[in-house]
This record gives structure tokens, sequence and C-alpha cells, in this order.
């Protein structure tokens, strides 16, 4: 049975503290055996700070915490042993080649020379760089050596693979091929946790989703019970008189709730949007409001962290620029 599999990562009461600025502030969440892991949140949530602990980076202050069912605080080792990383600040050896880089990492963890290299040639491929396998690291544009990176962190297969922000600032095509790859060193039985700010990428590949705000976690479950907690529909619609339609729509039938979003209204439905429309088209007409525009859509992750924190996570709130123009802590 399923629940007889002990959790591979149980985070219980978690906190962290910067002096007396709380980033983390007592989360408890678990990662199954197997499954694509998000933690998802705006830039300064906590993300990186968890994602630190876990990997044992920062010392465990409050709380328990286990990875691969050692202690962080007391079996450092060994959790070390049984995990891998992609982070955001690494480093890379200026004046080593491509291929050197990853054939030394491969040597580093004693993987057999035929396994070490076919997964070099693979992983170059998949980031794109085995043109530049001869070319020293120094010499590499900033987005390169970013995915030179990743390409070394996937070399080897843990029991657990955490990644920080994986695909920040590289462009949509690479993004998918390093998503591609990721999924299959999954199903070859790595535990994937990852922190994103990107909704859509949380959305499409994970098993299940923690979304971290503030330092806490607000909510949790699998993309789709998240988007479920939101109603079927959204119904958005720019009226010429939006606080009168919401309060009209508010009492129809099956329309669970009404947010005014930019120029419009949203009404989320409890059955399938398309039988509330002729509804709300109804309602309007009969009180002479006029509709100038109407969209209908599934509920996004997007909205579902509008829903519990009251604002969007957009790009520029997150004061995100490419990891290797950033200057970490
Ligand atoms: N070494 C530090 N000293 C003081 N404050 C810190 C330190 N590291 C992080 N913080 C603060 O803790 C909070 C959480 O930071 P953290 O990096 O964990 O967030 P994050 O969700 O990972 O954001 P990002 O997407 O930028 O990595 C932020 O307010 C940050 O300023």
């Amino acid at each position: 049975m399923e629940a007889t599999i002990p959790d591979i990562i149980e985070v219980e009461a978690f906190s962290h503290r910067f002096n007396t600025f709380t980033a983390v502030d007592r989360i408890t969440f678990s990662v199954r055996r197997g499954e694509i892991f998000s933690l998802l949140g705006p830039n300064g949530a906590g993300k990186s700070t968890t994602i630190n602990v876990l990997t044992t980076l920062l010392p465990l202050q409050d709380g328990r915490v286990r990875v691969a069912g050692h202690n962080v605080a007391s079996d450092q080792a060994a959790v070390r042993r049984s995990i891998g990383i992609v982070f955001q600040n690494e480093v890379l050896d200026r004046d080593l080649t491509v291929r050197e880089t990853l054939e030394f990492h491969g040597r580093l963890y004693a993987m057999p020379r035929e396994e070490r290299t076919a997964r070099i040639e693979e992983l170059m491929d998949v980031v794109d760089l085995t043109e530049k396998r001869d070319v020293r690291t120094k010499y590499l544009s900033g987005g390169m050596r970013r995915r030179l990176e990743i390409a070394r962190g996937l070399m080897t297969r843990p029991d657990v693979l955490f990644l920080d922000e994986p695909t920040i600032g590289l462009d949509p095509q690479t993004r998918i091929r390093i998503w591609e790859y990721i999924r299959r060193v999954n199903e070859e039985g790595t535990t994937i946790f990852l922190t994103t700010h990107y909704m859509d990428e949380a959305d499409r590949l994970s098993d299940r989703i923690g979304i971290i705000d503030h330092g806490r976690i607000i909510a949790g479950g699998t993309p789709d019970e998240l988007k479920n907690t939101l109603g079927n529909d959204m119904i958005y619609m720019e009226t010429d008189n939006n606080d009168r339609a919401a309060a009209l729509l508010g009492g129809v039938e099956n329309i669970h709730s009404i947010r005014t979003v930019g120029n419009g209204i949203t009404a989320v439905t409890n059955e399938d949007g398309t039988r509330c429309l002729p509804k709300i088209f109804d309602t309007l007409s009969t009180d002479g409001i006029g509709l100038a525009a109407v969209n209908l859509k599934k509920p996004s992750m997007d909205d579902v962290f509008i829903h519990y924190t009251g604002r969007a996570i957009r790009e520029e709130d997150t004061g995100k620029v490419h990891p290797h123009q950033r200057r970490r802590r």
C-alpha cells in the first residue's frame, strides 16, 4: 500500500530566521517518493531558504526535516549522499572545458566509465553544448554556463534531485528540452524537488505543488486539486456598470463568487461555465447592463495564487534577472 511507503521528504514545523527576520515560518509539508514536487512562490517567499536547509547548505534552526530517511540536523553526510542539486549560484571551474566539467563531476561521484561517457554525450545534447565540448567555461556565454551547470547537476541519479529555479533565464526551447530530460530522470526513479515562480511550469510539470508566500505554505495539493478549489470555470466580463453587474450576478444560481479584476469582473462558477452564460446574459440584459467583452476559461495556477494571496506573481514583482547576472547573498 502506498500509505506504508514513508515520504522521501518530511518537513514539520520548520522555521528559519535571519537575525530577527523570519524567512520561513513553521511550515509543514511532505514529498512522496517518485514524485515531482514544486515549491511555488514569489521572490523572497522563502523557497531558497527552505531548499538550502533541506540540502544541508544552511543549518536547521527549528523544526524537523528528514530527507531520504535522514535527519538534516544530525545526519548531514547521509543526506548529501542521497541528493543531487542544481542551484542558482553554483560556480564552474573556469579552466575546464565543457566536457571536462561533466567528466570531472562524474568521476567525483564514481560513475562507471561507460555510463559517464554516455551521459556526458546525452547531456551535452540536451543543453545544446555539444559544439562547445572543448571550449573552456570561461569563454562560454552566461546562458551557456547556466546550461552547463544544469547538465552537471543532471549527471548522477540521486534519490532526490533539488532544483532551485532551474529554468530561469533560459530560452523557451531549452526550457522544454531540459524539462523533458528532468521528466526522464524522474521516470528512472529520482524524486524531483524544485522551486519556481513560473506558475505554468509548476502546473504542467508537478505531481504536487506547495504554494509559499511570506514564509508560510498557504496552499498545497495536485495542480488540479488546487485549481478545483476555485470552482469550475471563470467568466471574465467587461460591462458598462461592473458594480451593478457584480451585485446582480452574485445571486445567479451556480455562480460561486464574483471578483473585480482590472476593467471587469470575474464570475467563478460551480458548474460548467458555458451553462451559466445564458443566465448571465439574461440577467444583465433584463437590467439593461451593456456587455462589452466576455471570456470563459478554466482557473489557472495564477488564479490560484491570486485567490490565496490577493495578488499576482508577475515577473516584475519577482525582481528576477538572469542567474548569471544575479548577485546572490
Ligand atoms: N542571508 C540572509 N540574510 C538576511 N536575510 C535573508 C538572507 N537570505 C534570505 N533572506 C531573506 O529571507 C527571505 C526569503 O528569502 P529566500 O531567498 O528564501 O526567498 P525565495 O523565495 O527563494 O526568493 P528567490 O526567488 O529570490 O530566491 C527574503 O526576505 C530574503 O531577503
